[in-house]
């Protein structure tokens, strides 16, 4: 089964170790991957890991193997949909790993994977399996014939033995035609059947191990043993005394044993346990492993990851971590819902909304945040499939100066290891700026209908966090928050410290968390290094001083505070990714030696005659409105793909072969009304000269 370890890493461990002699020469090839590495840097995908591929027992799977293991299996799965970003993936997956371990040898019936969505080569398939939340654990039956998207895990909680049972619980759903091949009949033999078994002489051992009904000692046992030759393990209930008696079983659970050579009786156990019981069946003289299929274990080299730091200063807030976030937002978060309707498309809009008019970022982003929240507001549909935003955001209609990187580059959100911090970090720093912006901007939101309600982010930010945020756990913690004081917020002022002390009362709770980074440790922020002025005592107690504490949100999440350092290079093709083909072509969007902000939304010149529009024109509405509405679907969107900028407007693959089928035409014409006068002229001559012919 191609069940596939973490995909696409950077190896060079072995280059590590250079002689003395090439050391400068190594060291130069190294500094240039690494240059390389960093020019392309970490997409989400290489980025973040809870699982590995040959250190854990859990089978990875990722959107090459995943549909494959999972249909027509010889066994069946488990599969923790997760994203390695969310704490409670990160809280969970040490269970998941033991989980893995303990049940290694049920590999051949039933089989721990994980998949992670959060890479982004793995969304598409995580929207396919109808994943909206973090983790989500399904099942999947052996020789599933078709796709299927799997039987959602009903455990009353998550804990190991829970989990664990559940598992057998899915196994014995099996129908007699589909139950895995190397699972044994897991319901209890009647005693008529262990007599028989007493009665036959095998040639192997037969091992019964006698329980109460609800225990799931004998099925753990059970299956603990199908990955060994030369014994057989049954189970049967004590309902039947008498018979218990006459086998001299006299507590449960025990284990009776019928030897090869037909000798049989109960087995003397020191604890009855199920360790107890399937180490001592394993020890048995003449009982083997078989050889498993496990998760492979990949080539160590593959196995390293250049990990590149990028220094940054902590007083400042960086383009490099809003903009990933946004991206992963709207290009990977949202996608795990095909379309969008009723309350979610709503929340959707009106969370456009709020980030159009109050993100302080780069013109392009924020050009291509109006244009999104303009279509979004404008269009008359009441569902909206996810391809047709995805689209806009990709910039498919090549409308000039729109971009959003479409790489992960995290600066002050980094993690000490790849799966710490990144986006959930990016986006509790998304909405501190919103509420900073709308207390310091409120001019912003005139028109949008929000201009007078000062909960405006808060609430916005809140239905998009149950809405949407993959983090189901840390979603419901909010609501719980907001719930209990969000209403008594009455300006705007208060509402950037309400999300301020909020986000202290979340890092309070998580100080000591699996998903804590060391180097980043979860105190109360800002700390006195930071905001000096933020921090008094009171009666020997540190204390808040809430209105320096104010000022200093204000000035920490403020436009002025944003640096550019590390984020998408638009004069780099490779970060420039979904720019319209003229801007490539052109010079750099920026003059050299200014910054974006240094010259504003309204000095931003792209390289076209027209300059630029920052709304959709109306023939665009009409064209992105025809194509959701086309009986094409959203499928229609490739014909977008064919679009080339001219003068600012995205002209079809149908205008640009009309204009190649009219010159063709026309030079045609031309040179057929040539070769026409031609022979006139000659016959002409020819009359001039010859007068008599
Ligand atoms: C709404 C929401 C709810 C969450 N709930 C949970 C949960 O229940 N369980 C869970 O495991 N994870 C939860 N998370 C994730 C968790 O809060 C962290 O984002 C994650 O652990 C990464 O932590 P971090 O070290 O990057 O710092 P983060 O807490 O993400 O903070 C990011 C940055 O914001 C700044 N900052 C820190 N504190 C404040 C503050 N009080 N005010 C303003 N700025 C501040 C700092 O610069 C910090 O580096 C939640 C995330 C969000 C967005």
């Amino acid at each position: 089964m191609a069940a596939a370890g973490p995909a696409a890493r950077v190896s060079g461990s072995r280059a590590l170790r250079p002689s003395r002699a090439r050391a400068s020469r190594l060291q130069r090839w190294l500094m240039l991957l690494a240059a390389a590495a960093a020019a392309a840097g970490p997409r989400a995908g290489c980025a973040a890991r809870l699982y590995r591929a040959g250190e854990d027992a859990v089978w990875l799977l990722d959107s090459g193997s995943v549909r494959a293991a999972t249909t027509n299996s010889s066994a069946a799965w488990l599969v923790q949909f997760h994203s390695s970003w969310c704490g409670h993936c990160i809280g969970y997956a040490p269970t998941w790993r033991a989980l893995a371990a303990d049940v290694r040898d049920w590999g051949a019936a039933i089989r721990v994977a994980a998949l992670d969505c959060a890479e982004e080569k793995n969304q598409e398939v995580c929207r396919t399996y109808d994943i909206h939340f973090y983790p989500t654990f399904r099942y999947f039956k052996a020789f599933a014939k078709e796709f299927t998207t799997g039987e959602n895990f009903k455990g009353s909680d998550r804990e190991l033995r829970t989990v664990r049972q559940t598992m057998i619980d899915f196994l014995q759903n099996h129908t007699e035609g589909t139950r895995p091949p190397a699972c044994p009949p897991l319901d209890p033999l009647q005693s008529s059947d262990i007599l028989s078994l007493i009665n036959s002489r095998g040639g192997r051992y037969e091992a019964i191990v006698f329980e109460s009904n609800g225990s799931y000692v004998g099925r753990e046992v059970i299956l603990d043993l199908i990955a060994y030759e030369n014994i057989m393990v049954s189970r049967a209930l004590d309902g039947d005394r008498a018979f218990l008696e006459t086998l001299g079983i006299s507590s449960v659970p025990s284990c009776y044993l019928i030897y090869p050579n037909g000798s049989h009786g109960p087995v003397t156990i020191a604890k009855p346990l199920r360790a107890f019981f399937s180490s001592y069946l394993k020890s048995l003289p003449g009982v083997r492993k078989k050889s498993l299929s496990l998760p492979e274990k990949p080539n160590k080299e593959e196995n390293s990851e250049i990990v590149i730091w990028r220094e940054f200063d902590r007083t400042k807030l960086y383009t490099g971590d809003l903009e990933s976030g946004l991206h992963y937002l709207l290009r990977v978060e949202l996608a795990a819902h095909k379309s969008l309707a009723g309350a979610q498309l709503k929340t959707l809009r009106d969370f456009v909304t709020v980030i159009a008019k109050l993100f302080p970022g780069r013109p392009p982003v924020r050009k291509l945040l109006e244009t999104l929240q303009e279509w979004l507001t404008n269009l008359p549909l009441d569902r909206i499939p996810y391809k047709a935003i995805l689209d806009l955001v990709n910039n498919k209609m090549r409308i000039s100066g729109l971009f959003l990187t479409n790489q992960i580059k995290w600066v002050g959100c980094q993690g000490s290891r790849p799966e710490l911090r990144g986006y959930s970090c990016s986006l509790w720093k998304l909405f501190h700026t919103l509420t900073v912006q709308a207390s310091t901007h409120p001019e912003a939101l005139v028109g949008t209908g929000f201009e007078d309600d000062p909960q405006v982010v808060l609430q916005t930010m809140r239905r998009y966090i149950h809405t949407f945020f993959g983090c189901k756990e840390c979603g419901e913690h909010f609501e719980e928050m907001a719930k209990e004081s969000m209403d008594s917020v009455k300006t705007r002022d208060q509402a950037v410290l309400w999300l301020w002390r909020k986000h202290n009362a979340v890092n309070s709770r998580l100080a000591g968390h699996l998903s804590e980074d060391p180097k980043f440790p979860k105190v109360p922020w800002p700390t006195p290094d930071l905001c000096p002025a933020c921090h008094e005592e009171i009666k020997g107690l540190d204390s808040w001083n809430e209105g320096h504490v104010l000022t200093f949100l204000k000035q920490y999440y403020s436009s002025d505070n944003l640096v550019d350092k590390y984020s998408a290079d638009l004069s780099n093709p490779s970060d420039r990714g979904a720019l319209p083909r003229g801007q490539e072509e052109g010079e750099g969007l920026t003059a050299p030696g200014k910054s974006w902000r240094d010259r504003g939304a309204e000095s931003f010149h792209p390289p076209h005659v027209l300059g630029p529009r920052t709304t959709l024109p109306e023939s665009l509405h009409h064209r992105l409105d025809l194509r959701l509405q086309s009986p094409r679907g959203p499928g229609a969107h490739e014909e977008a793909e064919a679009a080339a900028p001219f003068l600012g407007i995205g002209f079809s693959s149908l205008d640009m072969s009309l204009c190649v089928v009219l010159y063709v035409a026309s030079s045609l014409f031309l040179m057929v009304m040539y070769l026409f006068f031609r022979v006139r002229s000659k016959r002409w001559k020819v009359r001039l000269y010859h007068p008599s012919v």
